[in-house]
């Protein structure tokens, strides 16, 4: 692998892996160009990815059906990364997995509060990755799971927020449940948390929306389209009156009906448009992680990797580029996949100082 002369930017400098999937072992040194990683079906790329992600967020981006993370006959998963921060620093990160225990280490250890633990690591990645369009297809769930984790990426104390509130409506759900009114005592609480996690909410849409709108100008498709919030109770109405109103339904069901647990955000096709195409969904899906990297961004924070599995699958060759484009154009580490397998870089193939690592089936 080539390195490049200049002085390196932020990013992951060195990755080590140890039986990953079907990936033994494996150590790679980036430098500040796009890394392009190029090899058959199989052959191990998107678990280099996921390993990046590993280090970042501490979970996989795949589901149980992709089966064990640890290579089968093996005993243990070990993934260990150099990261190079804005500020110049150092920071190794390792992520081990032995059975069913998993355990990150981050050193330096930069954060000495708690709140957030989970969401916080000064490696940050975000991925496009295969079926993007379950977040726009899939449960609400994971539209609010995305959505805070970008809250909280302009503002550390939503966790604390967050928790507090799940806290509360959990507490509220199960007083719901035991009957005779009781529920009505947490209410205060609940409406006070609920009305701050919307105004960080909304205020991080607003931003969001302003970019995204911005962006979706080079993708003719969605002329028109708009990126919606919807804070989880009527407009224009009052918490406590809609949860007074939905009394009768909530004893009921058993469960809290209204407040920010019911949120959700929706990208609305433009005019005389029902819904998008798959590939279309994907461009989509990609604006969004775009848009909600020049917010934070636009707060000071540190630049994610990049992490773009087979970026031209179900896209025609123009698309394929613009979005390659954009996301190069962000200035930030670019760590993307390519189904190949003679290393031909393809679509990636005109950018300027590109650097590609095939990636050998050992499986
Ligand atoms: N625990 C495990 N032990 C051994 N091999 C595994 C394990 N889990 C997954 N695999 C294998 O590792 C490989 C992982 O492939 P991966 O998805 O990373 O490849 P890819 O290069 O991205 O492929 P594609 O181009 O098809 O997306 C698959 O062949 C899978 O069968």
């Amino acid at each position: 692998m080539e390195h490049s002369d200049v002085v390196p930017g932020p990013g992951l400098r060195s990755l080590r892996l140890e039986s990953l999937r079907n990936i033994r072992r494996l150590d790679l040194a980036f430098d500040t160009q796009p890394l392009l990683l190029t090899g058959a079906n199989g052959a191990g790329k998107t678990s280099v990815l996921e390993a990046i992600y590993l280090l970042a967020r501490g979970r996989t981006f795949r589901g149980t059906k992709a089966g064990p993370l640890t290579t089968q006959g093996e005993s243990y998963t070990r993934i260990e990364g150099v990261y190079q921060s804005s500020d110049h620093d150092v920071v190794r990160l390792r992520y081990v997995k032995e059975g069913a225990t998993a355990s990150r280490d981050i050193h330096p250890p930069l954060w000495l509060e708690t709140s957030g633990a989970d969401w916080r690591s000064p490696l940050q990645v975000k991925l496009v990755g295969e079926n993007p369009q379950i977040l726009l297809d899939g449960e609400p769930s994971l539209r609010r799971r995305f959505l805070d984790w970008n809250v909280f990426h302009v503002e550390h104390r939503f966790a604390q927020i967050h928790k507090d509130f799940t806290r509360v409506l959990m507490q509220r759900n199960a007083a719901i449940r035991s009957g005779g009114g009781q529920h009505g005592l947490w209410d205060r609480s609940f409406i006070a948390l609920a009305e701050s996690m919307d105004r960080r909410r909304a205020a991080f849409h607003a931003e969001w929306r302003a970019c995204f709108l911005d962006l979706r100008d080079d993708y003719p498709f969605l002329h028109g389209a708009d990126l919606r919030y919807r804070r989880g109770w009527p407009d224009g109405r009052e918490l406590g009156e809609t949860l007074a109103s939905l009394a009768d339904q909530e004893s009921a069901r058993g469960y809290t009906l209204a407040g920010p647990s019911r949120a959700d955000f929706r990208v609305e096709p433009g005019e005389g448009r029902r819904g998008f195409s798959r590939g279309q969904a994907k461009i989509v899906v990609a604006l969004l992680q775009l848009a909600a990297e020049r917010v934070h961004r636009a707060h000071g924070r540190e630049p994610v990797i990049w992490l773009l599995d087979d970026l031209e699958a179900e896209l025609d060759r123009t698309m394929a580029e613009r979005l390659w484009n954009a996301f190069g154009s962000t200035g930030n580490q670019v760590i993307a996949t390519r189904v190949a397998t003679d290393g031909d870089p393809g679509i990636f193939g005109d950018t300027k100082s590109l650097t590609m690592f095939h990636v050998e089936h050992s499986g």
